[in-house]
């Protein structure tokens, strides 16, 4: 899964400069060091520049600084303050047409607010003035807040720092403990610290450097952490005893069947379905989720896989959030399996008494056998003929209670879940293996990212969206998520935009007057459908591209991606304008959430909207009450890793004690200077970014990856970098043969491996036999050596190509 930072890097260009350094520039005037940074920036970038600054005076203070150094006429077409403009769509249509599609670079200076409307434009570098907007990315580290070392416990993360010990320069983190003690933390280590977002900002329980405190905490969740993993090992072991239905293979059949497919799968599609027919030709009880973000697809996958079962004469329940979805399942599956004999049924709410007893009846019989519906499918009376496989869509829109029935009525037959924007409980599910996990993560081709605007509500505005969606044809939702005033809405909508059609639609409605209305907007008879958030799961109507929601700070984060993933199904560009009635007003999640949303606007953002919910939430809501409690002690990233190392151990028959658990880190110290200088990378959080990058790569093909992404960002690598690059290459290899420690002086240093290691003793032979000056046996597992050549680099490739020989077993 990418994380926002990636995707930001990667796709949009964007580089954010929310650093500390910049307030300072604009309040400092007079430091030419900082100015010289800024400036060098804006000579190395070849996109378009936008300052977003908070303050008036940093607009003067800058613009004195850029028209002072000449960079004014030279690299920026045209200042203004955009802040000034209120309406956005003015100032949307100027940016299209005045600046944007112009070739030069620009520099915008704009408040904070409007940030999200103009960073839908690619290509832009924003440099915004504070922390406020960074905060979107949760995943990110923030000046001052909390975080998490295994070793030492809660501190405060307060930037990055380059120390230089006898000419030797390395980059730290700096963590700030209780009673002012600080630690420097290498780089390279930056797998040590997780996130801590348990309590406010200023409550966290910051520990002391050296303290017991933090050591007895970690001892008591140790014993929990026990638990819990016997608990997890528990339900594999018994999910893998419980005997299932193995599906037979009929590739002829299903050939024909794919055949009918009205569009090519993608190749993410065609994995994930592989791996469902793989599950459901197996004797255990297949339990799989399939993330795939809003439209990305999923409905084939089911369909495909209820395919199967019923070519194996069993029965298949597909059952979904909604009355609306499910009535739209129902038509899509009768289309798709139009040539085939099955008989496919949909029970809901509003069937008579003796409707449903006959569709219950020849459920029992094996008549039917794809039924589709409700929550009614969970209902005790009903009962299979012979049930083969359970579907359930927009699985996160279902409670615990309803997973309970779940659970036991259906624990031997197949499982497939379907889901954009996955529940912490249910992520946690995946992450701890107690499900099977695929991810979607491409869209189908020739899909536009939806373009997102968040404003204040504005007639002119509402007008504009509607007018320019029906003038090329296509529809719109409005969504107002009130049942009461929703006719209010309808009438002043008319009177607003006289030139549309318009209806609405809510779930008080009678069914058949709300299918009706459905199926009119389907087939286009109106242009705009005013709505509550009935919409929200699953419908999928390619014309309509507009989706306007007022309110929408009052709308959770997964809903807010879920309405937002009605419209741009298709291959036109779609927009989404989320209104609020008064930024001023909005509570301090409303604008997180908004501005996640914002910042999230590219395909496959579900799965990391899913994460940023669930911190901005905090953890208690993701296990049982027991786990949360210990969780909020030590954060939920760390207590997940350690489940994980838990699970592990126990696998392995191993007695558990919380320094197994942690796994003491490998440690290399090779006296030589590596680092990302501030003057490659200005910006200290994508410093950060890269270092987590390189030490977290999993093979050196990763590694030489992010080294190029370096060189085409930054330019070609200070020899500082190269140096940090096979730094992490040599710790790759250390780590899989087994070695604990490698660390040196300017002459000479020392390789220490674990007890349990791979080393190539043959090779360790040769290289005693034919460097009898340079290696030595210091004791039984460590081993020393004499530093050759005299270069950084060279030295490090050395040291780099003896540990590869080591790795290789003849
Ligand atoms: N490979 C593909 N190529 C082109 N169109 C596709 C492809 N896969 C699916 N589609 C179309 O994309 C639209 C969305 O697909 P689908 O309804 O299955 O999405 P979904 O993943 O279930 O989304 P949601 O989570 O919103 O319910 C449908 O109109 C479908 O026909």
């Amino acid at each position: 899964m990418p994380i926002i930072d990636d995707y930001i890097l990667k796709n949009k260009k964007i580089i954010n400069l929310t650093c500390k350094q910049l307030p300072h520039v604009f309040k400092n005037v007079d430091n030419q060091e900082k100015i010289k940074k800024l400036l060098s920036f804006i000579h190395s970038f070849s996109g378009k520049i936008i300052f977003c600054l908070n303050k008036k005076e940093y607009i003067q203070k800058i613009l004195k600084v850029l028209i002072e150094n000449k960079i004014y006429p030279q690299y920026i077409e045209k200042i203004i303050d955009i802040n000034k403009e209120s309406n956005f769509f003015y100032t949307n249509s100027k940016l299209k047409n005045g600046f944007f599609d112009k070739k030069n670079n620009i520099l915008f200076i704009c408040t904070k607010d409007l940030l999200p409307i103009i960073t839908q434009n690619t290509s832009i570098a924003t440099i915004i003035d504070n922390t406020h907007i960074q905060k979107n990315n949760l995943s990110q580290l923030i000046f001052n807040h909390p975080i998490i070392h295994v070793e030492h416990g809660i501190g405060r993360y307060q930037g990055l720092t380059t120390i230089k010990t006898a000419s030797i320069k390395s980059e730290y983190l700096i963590i700030s403990y209780a009673e002012e003690d600080k630690l420097y933390l290498p780089v390279s280590s930056l797998h040590l610290i997780s996130p801590y977002t348990e309590t406010s900002i200023e409550h966290a329980p910051l520990h002391k450097l050296g303290g017991d405190e933090w050591n007895k905490q970690k001892q008591k969740i140790s014993k929990t952490l026990y638990d819990h993993a016997a608990q997890l090992l528990d339900i594999y072991a018994n999910r893998a005893s419980i005997e299932g239905f193995s599906f037979k293979k009929n590739e002829e059949k299903y050939q024909i069947f794919s055949k009918d497919c009205l569009f090519q799968i993608t190749p993410d599609q065609d994995q994930v379905i592989k791996s469902v027919l793989k599950d459901m030709y197996k004797s255990t009880p297949m339990d799989r989720l399939i993330c795939g973000d809003v439209g990305f697809g999923k409905t084939e996958i089911a369909m495909r896989s209820a395919f199967l079962s019923v070519s194996n004469k069993k029965q298949v329940a597909v059952l979904v959030p909604t009355t609306l979805l499910a009535q739209q399942h129902y038509e899509n599956f009768k289309k798709r399996f139009s040539n085939w004999s099955f008989y496919i049924d949909l029970i809901s709410r509003f069937q008579n008494q003796k409707q449903q007893n006959l569709l219950l009846q020849h459920t029992k019989n094996g008549k039917i056998d794809i039924l589709i519906g409700t929550h009614k499918l969970l209902l005790k009376e009903i009962e299979w003929y012979d049930l083969g496989l359970l579907i359930i869509d927009e699985e996160h829109r279902f409670g615990v209670n309803h997973k309970e029935i779940i659970k036991k009525k259906y624990s031997n037959i197949d499982i497939l879940t379907l889901t954009a924007t996955p529940i912490p409980r249910t992520l946690n599910m995946a992450m701890t293996g107690i499900k099977d996990l695929s991810i979607i993560e491409k869209p189908p081709a020739q899909r536009l990212a939806v373009k997102t605007y968040i404003q204040e509500y504005s007639s002119t505005l509402v007008r504009n969206t509607i007018l320019r969606e029906i003038l090329r044809g296509g529809q719109v939702y409005y969504v107002y998520n009130k049942v009461k005033n929703i006719i209010n809405i309808a009438e002043r909508l008319s009177k607003l935009i006289p030139e549309a059609n318009i209806k609405i639609g809510h779930g008080q409605m009678s069914n058949i007057d709300l299918q009706k209305v459905m199926n009119e907007f389907y087939n286009n008879k109106f242009n705009v459908l005013i709505c509550t958030t009935i919409i929200e799961s699953g419908i999928d109507i390619p014309r309509a591209n507009t989706i306007i929601i007022e309110n929408s700070d009052h709308f959770g984060l997964s809903q807010l991606h879920q309405l937002r993933g009605r419209i741009g199904r298709s291959r036109y560009q779609a927009y989404a304008l989320f209104l609020v009635n008064n930024f001023n007003k909005m509570t301090i999640n409303a604008k997180k959430r908004l501005e996640a949303i914002s910042s999230v606007n590219n395909f496959g953002g579900g799965f990391s909207l899913s994460n940023q919910d669930l911190e901005i939430r905090g953890i208690g809501e993701i296990l049982g009450k027991e786990q949360s409690g210990h969780m909020k002690n030590i954060g939920f990233s760390l207590y997940m890793k350690l489940l994980r190392n838990a699970i592990d151990l126990l696998k392995t028959g191993e007695h558990l004690s919380i320094d197994k658990l942690l796994k003491k880190p490998l440690e290399v110290e090779l006296y030589v200077s590596s680092l990302l200088p501030d003057n490659y990378i200005v910006d200290v959080n994508t410093r950060l970014f890269f270092y987590k990058k390189i030490f977290n790569a999993e093979n050196e093909n990763n590694i030489e990856q992010i080294k190029n992404e370096l060189i085409y960002q930054f330019g070609p690598l200070p020899d500082f970098s190269k140096n940090l690059i096979i730094i992490a290459k040599i710790r790759l290899i250390a780590y899989k043969i087994g070695i604990k420690r490698i660390k040196s002086n300017k002459k000479i240093g020392i390789i220490e491996f674990n007890n349990k290691n791979s080393i190539n003793t043959q090779y360790l032979l040769k290289i005693f036999q034919d460097e009898p000056n340079t290696w030595k046996m210091k004791n039984s597992t460590t081993l020393q050596f004499i530093w050759h050549p005299n270069d950084d680099y060279l030295r490090l490739i050395w040291i780099k190509n003896i540990l590869y020989n080591l790795s290789k077993q003849s």
